[in-house]
């Protein structure tokens, strides 16, 4: 027998797990509220359905021994509940990050190891083997969650998702440690078993809360960043806005790139020539899809790192990066002939229309957004004074 730590009386373990359940529908209904305050994105259902299935797996578990002895169904409903919350764990983080659901594995996983528990009971085997299988299963499970997280958390961080990373792996590491403490080699006499078990449940416990909350906070810091680019998109083109752009740019440099990307850097202005008379011969919605044309135009000249803007009215940018500045006059110059060139379908006919443009970049690393903006405005009204329907280029 190997030596345990745990040398004290057992904890009342039905008890605790009365507590277990409690803490379990607790959780449930915080995460619900959460879930439906958000229409149920981020995995919210999936999130509440985990504490819900530990919850009701007591309930039913409690219940069936009030009314029976026990039995082979009281004695894998808790061990089952447990594997079906681990499934939701991680269907739960997979929606969140936005990855396809792909369920029909962790369900069929599942499945089969609620078999396999109930089958070892049904053989004779001791109740160990039955919940050293389903909290082995639980932790695999709780790994692919970890690993999905531990991904994210190195592109985006933030402290949310270094909670959930953490409570993610000190439960997988729980329901490992669980596992193997629950056989004989381990737990040496029942008396043994029973102690070191009620630890293992008022982890559990702890574990439950600590996760509602790192997933309170995911979902806080979702409604944030999706708060913010609603605040930085335009809603006519779905094209940044003014503050979009100098969000982004004002990112770049503290990321740093601006030692290479920016140098590079390029910023068009782009205004519609003699807009008003569309407006004026063909009326105010036909101006808005001429203007959410252009904006569809303009995602299609730039590149996944470039970006596209509306500036407000019939004012546009791009803000191309890592281009020489004979590419960007060329850029813009093909820019310019595609505006001409494209016709535009409108609820009042085909519309054709003409932009000119102003290019400018960066004088040095230091010159400010609003400054290198100010400079391919300054270019911009030149092309407008010299006859509209040209490139030109500040210096
Ligand atoms: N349909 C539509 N029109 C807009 C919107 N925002 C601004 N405008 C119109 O854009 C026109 C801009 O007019 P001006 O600033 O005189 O410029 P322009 O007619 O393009 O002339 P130039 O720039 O000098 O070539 C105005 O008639 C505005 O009402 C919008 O969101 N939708």
């Amino acid at each position: 027998m190997l030596p345990t730590p745990f040398h004290f009386p057992a904890l009342d373990v039905p008890t605790l797990l009365t507590v277990y359940q409690m803490v379990a529908t607790l959780m449930m209904l915080v995460t619900v509220g959460g879930a439906w305050g958000t229409r149920g994105r981020y995995g919210m259902w999936f999130w509440a359905g985990a504490f819900a299935s530990v919850a009701l797996a007591q309930l039913v578990r409690s219940w069936l021994l009030a009314v029976a002895p026990p039995s082979l169904l009281t004695m894998t409903v808790g061990h089952i509940g447990g594997v079906l919350s681990s499934v939701l764990v991680l269907l739960g983080v997979r929606a969140f990050l936005g990855l396809p659901l792909r369920w029909q594995p962790a369900a069929l996983f599942a499945g089969l190891v609620a078999l396999g528990s109930v089958s070892a009971l049904t053989l004779g085997q001791p109740l160990w083997v039955s919940l050293s299988l389903t909290l082995s299963a639980s932790a695999l499970l709780r790994c692919f969650a970890l690993r999905h997280i531990f991904r994210a958390w190195r592109v985006q961080g933030g402290f949310a998702l270094s909670l959930m990373l953490l409570v993610l792996g000190l439960s997988v590491a729980a329901h490992a440690l669980r596992a193997l403490t629950s056989t004989p080699g381990f737990a040496g006499s029942s008396e043994h078993a029973v102690a070191t078990n009620s630890v293992w449940l008022l982890v559990f416990i702890a574990l439950l809360i600590a996760q509602a909350f790192a997933v309170l906070l995911l979902l806080n810091s979702e409604l944030q960043r999706s708060l913010w680019s609603m605040i930085e998109i335009d809603p006519l083109t779905g094209l940044l806005n003014r503050r979009g752009l100098k969000n982004r740019v004002g990112r770049l440099r503290q990321r740093g790139a601006g030692d290479k990307a920016e140098l590079g850097m390029v910023v068009a202005m782009i205004d519609f020539d003699h807009f008003k008379d569309i407006n004026d011969r063909h009326g105010h919605a036909a101006g808005d899809a001429v203007l959410r044309g252009l904006g569809r135009l303009l995602l299609s000249h730039v590149r996944p790192n470039d970006l596209a803007v509306r500036m407000g009215g019939e004012e546009f940018a791009v803000v191309w990066q890592e281009v020489s500045a004979e590419d960007a006059v060329k850029l813009a110059e093909r820019l310019r002939l595609s505006v001409a060139d494209e016709i535009f379908s409108t609820e009042a006919g085909a519309i054709q229309c003409t932009v000119s443009i102003g290019i400018a970049m960066p004088r040095s690393q230091d010159e400010a957004v609003d400054d290198l903006l100010g400079r391919a405005d300054a270019a911009l009204y030149k092309a407008k004074r010299e006859g509209r329907n040209r490139v030109e280029r500040a210096y």
